[in-house]
């Protein structure tokens, strides 16, 4: 590879940003100056999205309204509803029907002359995008087990609101805690790449919309948050393998596997964020069923203890312990990437607007390597 080719943009610096930073080498990530495990333990996901969006936490006041119209903006039309239902029908993937839903969104958006330069606007249509991405998630859910879905509970945060469209039943505040947590954790990682292809959208000015449609799509993949229902999946086919779980993790990586959940394009440690899950799957499994939490840490200690990967620098990453809480929390598997989306579009949005404030087209170049003279044959003579 020619030196001036960095194929992945690996470490290549394309934007000033003072929404979050990450120390890859201590494993330490920060938002807006604090540091992720203050957030989890001391904020709701809501004063996160007002911090990154905003530069600062709310006040009480500021938080009461910030929810207060999150809240009233969370019912979807009666056609994004029709088409989860269809969808579901369907058995279309659950991310690719929150794609379709956020793009049908700006069908009901009410600033939709907004000039594409004015950021007040755009972070309001960000703010509605937010507070109905739970809701069509949740109704897709209700219609895939054929059952209506659950208008938003006008008293609950849009975590336990979540779990509450999704069951129908009020969470107990264990569960709501916990998930709220990971929305945190799951709410801005740098230029991950779902966040720059947000930004590339937003830079040639285009909607709001369009870059968090976008988004959804990058962070689909099992190389990025795809990968937390890949975790889960693997601890399932561990399960029914009936192996002993270290068995199967040295049969695997002997043959060349690669595990889901572990490795990171900027952390050479353990991520923060996985720290704090697995303490609160550790936590659910004590109540609960331990199997899960038990194969996720035995596949921990051999990956870095025996094979040591650690060494060089492929450790747990978000993805290796979201899995087994949503599990114990009684969410649907194919729901975890979707969730990731329902909390990173505070980083989606926040980034975008961060960069159109100062905005400049992002276009970079591929080196050619194809032929150079081509004699264009007439079709019928080819
Ligand atoms: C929210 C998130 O997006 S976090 C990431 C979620 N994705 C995953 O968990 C999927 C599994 N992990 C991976 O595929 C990778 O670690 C990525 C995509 C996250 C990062 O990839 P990159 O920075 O491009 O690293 P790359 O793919 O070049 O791997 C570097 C080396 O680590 C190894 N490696 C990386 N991840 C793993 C893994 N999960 N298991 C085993 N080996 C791994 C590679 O085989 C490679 O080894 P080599 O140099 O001997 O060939
Ligand atoms: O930063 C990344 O590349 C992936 C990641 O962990 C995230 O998006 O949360």
């Amino acid at each position: 590879m020619a030196d001036d080719l960095n194929k992945g943009l690996e470490g290549v610096l394309v934007a000033e940003s003072a929404l979050s930073s990450i120390d890859g080498d201590a494993g330490r990530l920060i938002y807006r100056g604090y540091s992720i495990e203050d957030l989890a333990e001391g904020a709701s996901y809501e004063e996160v999205v007002y911090l990154l969006w905003h530069g600062r936490l709310p006040t009480a006041d500021e938080l009461e309204e910030f929810t207060a119209a999150i809240n009233e903006e969370r019912e979807v039309s009666e056609d994004v509803l029709a088409t989860m239902e269809r969808l579901a029908a369907a058995d279309e993937e659950p991310m690719a029907a929150l794609r379709t839903a956020v793009s049908m969104f700006s069908a009901s958006e009410p600033e939709t002359d907004a000039d594409p330069e004015d950021l007040e606007a755009a972070l309001r249509k960000g703010r509605r995008i937010t507070a109905k991405i739970p809701t069509a998630l949740a109704a897709y859910e209700r219609y895939r087990l054929d059952e209506d879905p659950v208008d938003p509970h006008p008293d609950l945060g849009l975590a336990a609101n979540f779990l509450y469209m999704l069951s129908g039943e009020e969470p107990d505040d264990v569960a709501a805690e916990t998930f709220d947590q990971a929305l945190i954790l799951h709410a801005d990682h740098g230029l991950n790449a779902s966040t720059f292809t947000s930004m590339v959208i937003g830079s040639t000015m285009a909607d709001i919309y369009g870059a968090v449609t976008g988004g959804v799509a990058a962070l689909s993949g099992p190389l990025h948050g795809g990968a937390n229902q890949d975790v889960m999946e693997v601890l399932f086919e561990i399960d029914e393998s009936g192996k002993d779980p270290l068995e199967w993790v040295e049969q695997a990586t002997d043959e060349g596997r690669r595990i889901p959940g572990f490795g990171h394009r900027v952390y050479n440690v353990k991520d923060p964020r996985a720290k704090i899950l697995q303490a609160r799957s550790e936590e659910l499994a004590e109540t609960g069923d331990d199997k899960w939490y038990d194969i996720t840490t035995t596949i921990e200690a051999y990956l870095t203890e025996e094979k040591g990967l650690v060494e060089k620098g492929i450790a747990p990453n978000v993805d290796f312990y979201s899995g087994s809480v949503y599990y114990q929390l009684g969410i649907p598997i194919d729901m975890y990437t979707p969730i990731f989306a329902m909390s990173r579009v505070g980083g989606w949005v926040g980034h975008v607007l961060e960069y159109q404030e100062d905005n400049r087209l992002i276009r970079p170049r591929a080196r050619y390597t194809g032929s150079d003279d081509e004699e264009l044959v007439p079709i019928d003579e080819r």
